[in-house]
């Protein structure tokens, strides 16, 4: 129960500015109720008074007001019935947008601990289990109590005596519902986990198809859903094989009532205590009285199994982003470049080992300036920490002798772009997709930051140019030419500050080429920090930094460090001074002259 009431706590204030609609909702089914109950009357009067007489002229009168009562109900059901869709779908609406506006803030190990599948599993099942509980829940509660209020009540009015001797049955069927509730909140628990992994592994597969086709790992990949499917089967036939043994053991306790009202009424009428049409107008009472007191006891189930959807949400919007808006934060001012770092270290969260330790450096506007070193050295946590996924554990990141955690979040993302290792293609057009560095750019910003990126040429030549379609995962480019959208997109948001983490990794030595004039263009006057293991431009760098288990082990020039003999010499070692110097392959020929 303090589960139902911590759900409540958290979701019932969504319900506001559609509190009104629930009230009319409510209206809507008292009214029915009442025009059901003034219906069973007229029946009644209708049985005794004309249909036993066999009299006409008594038959006119309730018949007429019978039909005004019913179409009365049937339009006040239509508008109640219509108006409890539209609150719902307003809540679910709300809730959904609520909880993915959450997700999006939260920080990149957020993504690693949770599978995609289950994420979209709880922004769609969880959420309409929700709207179940809180909504229709509740319309249905009250719904259902008051319409069992006035049926009891009708049948009190008629038979007080008979209507008692009834409703000792009623117990039965809410210890049922108790009876029932723990094991389908379990079953249905289950059921959802379910069918987040199911979500997961078809998600997970199907993006994977080129390893799964080529390792031949399709039987491992149907064996894997497999697993998971039966799993969602078992749940889901142990949850729909309680609900039916919950329906049909309401089923007997109802005939057992049915029985028990007629049994009763043929000894009246044999008495002479009672009519028939009383006694067919108190049977159509209790008749009516099964369904509401039925929903009260389903919704205990409804509400229990909402509990679990309740809970796998609270999951996600318990998590709390890693960083937040400034309190009060810096006014915004043209950014020149300045960054500085100043003695920061950094700890993931959950992570017992520091992975940047006192960390010192600075650039300016203008300068390049490469983070190197071995795998998992801290390159790109730097990366992450000075686009703000993260704040250090200790020390300071400044942009303009500004502390980093003083800058609005969207004005320090404007001015500091970051080019992720992996490129990022959003479902759109190629236009689209250059267009989101800055929002409302002309047709001719959007081409002209392409020509500098060196794939207007490439783009004109696909059928549709820049109205290709892209998609996630799918996109029908080359790794060098996606690279160089996200070059165009990046050029066309301008930022002083540049964040390249890795922007020739998994190009091969063409392709990379291909990429380096564009990049030289997009890195002109600007601050750019460079995460490499490619030392092709590092003559041009006017800084080297060298990260080793979360230190800076080395800092200078090419030149500087090649001569100083340690971990940069070792790591350029391969290369001979100055790869950026050799001459332009056939295919980068091709490319300059575009
Ligand atoms: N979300 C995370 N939680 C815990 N530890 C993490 C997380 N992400 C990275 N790390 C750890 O932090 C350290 C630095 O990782 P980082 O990704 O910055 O390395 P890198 O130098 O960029 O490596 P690479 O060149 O292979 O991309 C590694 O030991 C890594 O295991």
């Amino acid at each position: 129960m303090s589960e139902v009431r911590e759900a409540f706590r958290r979701f019932w204030p969504l319900t506001r500015g559609d509190r009104k609609w629930l009230a009319a909702i409510v209206a809507c089914v008292v009214v029915s109720a009442l025009a059901e109950t003034a219906s069973i009357l007229l029946f009644a009067e209708l049985t005794d008074n004309a249909l036993k007489a066999g009299s006409l002229s008594a038959f006119w009168g309730p018949a007429g007001a019978w039909l005004a009562v019913a179409a009365l109900g049937a339009l006040v059901g239509y508008l109640g019935n219509s108006l409890a869709t539209w609150t719902a779908e307003r809540f679910v609406l709300r809730l959904r947008a609520g909880v993915f506006r959450h997700v999006q803030g939260l920080p990149p190990h957020f993504f690693q601990k949770h599978r995609q599948g289950d994420l979209v599993e709880r922004l769609t099942g969880d959420v309409e289990a929700i709207e179940q509980m809180v909504v229709s829940g509740v319309v249905g509660t009250v719904s259902a109590a008051f319409s069992a209020v006035f049926y009891s009540c009708a049948a009190l009015y008629l038979r007080w005596d008979l209507a008692l001797a009834t409703f000792v049955l009623a117990p039965l069927f809410l210890l049922a519902a108790r009876r029932f509730s723990g094991r389908i909140r379990t079953a249905s628990q289950d059921e959802r986990v379910a069918d987040g992994a199911i979500t997961s592994v078809v998600e997970e597969s199907l993006g994977n198809i080129v390893l799964t086709q080529a390792y031949n790992r399709r039987r491992d990949e149907e064996q894997r859903l497999d697993r998971e499917a039966r799993a969602w089967m078992t749940a889901s036939v142990r949850g729909a094989r309680l609900s039916e043994m919950y329906e049909q053991f309401v089923e007997v306790v109802e005939t057992l009532c049915v029985l028990a009202v007629i049994g009763l009424g043929v000894w009246e009428i044999s008495a002479g205590r009672m009519t028939l049409g009383r006694l067919l107008a108190f049977a159509a009472f209790i008749g009516y009285l099964y369904p509401p007191v039925r929903n009260l006891g389903r919704l205990g189930l409804t509400l229990t199994a909402a509990t679990a959807g309740a809970q796998r949400l609270n999951e996600i919007l318990d998590a709390k982003p890693a960083v937040d808006d400034p309190a009060e934060p810096v006014a915004e001012w043209p950014v020149r470049g300045w960054v500085a770092f100043h003695d920061v270290s950094f700890r993931y969260p959950e992570s017992r080992r520091a992975s940047l330790r006192d960390v010192t450096f600075t650039a300016g506007p203008g300068e390049l300036v490469i983070v190197t070193g071995s795998s998992g050295a801290g390159k790109s946590t730097l990366s992450k920490l000075l686009t703000r996924f993260y704040d250090p554990s200790q020390g300071a990141i400044t942009l303009d002798g500004v502390p980093l955690t003083d800058v609005p979040l969207e004005f320090l993302r404007e001015n500091v772009a970051l080019l992720p290792q992996e490129t990022l293609v959003l479902s759109g057009t190629i236009r689209e997709n250059i267009a989101c560095g800055r929002p409302g750019a002309s047709d001719e910003e959007i081409e002209q930051a392409a020509r500098e990126a060196a794939a207007h040429n490439f783009i004109t030549a696909l059928p549709e140019g820049y109205d290709t379609h892209l998609a996630p995962g799918t996109a029908a480019l080359s790794g060098g030419q996606l690279q160089r959208v996200a070059i165009a997109r990046a050029m066309l948001r301008a930022a002083p500050v540049l964040v390249l983490d890795e922007p020739t990794a998994g190009l091969d030595a063409v392709a990379a080429r291909q990429v380096v004039t564009p990049l030289r263009k997009l890195m002109a006057g600007r601050t750019t920090i460079m995460i490499t293991h490619d030392l092709s431009l590092a003559p041009d760098a006017d800084r080297i930094l060298v990260v080793d288990r979360g230190r800076l082990v080395e800092a200078g020039t090419h030149r500087e460090l090649l001569a100083r003999s340690g971990a940069y010499a070792r790591l350029a070692e391969p290369l001979p001074d100055a790869v950026a110097d050799v001459p332009p392959t056939h295919d980068e020929t091709m490319i300059l002259r575009w």
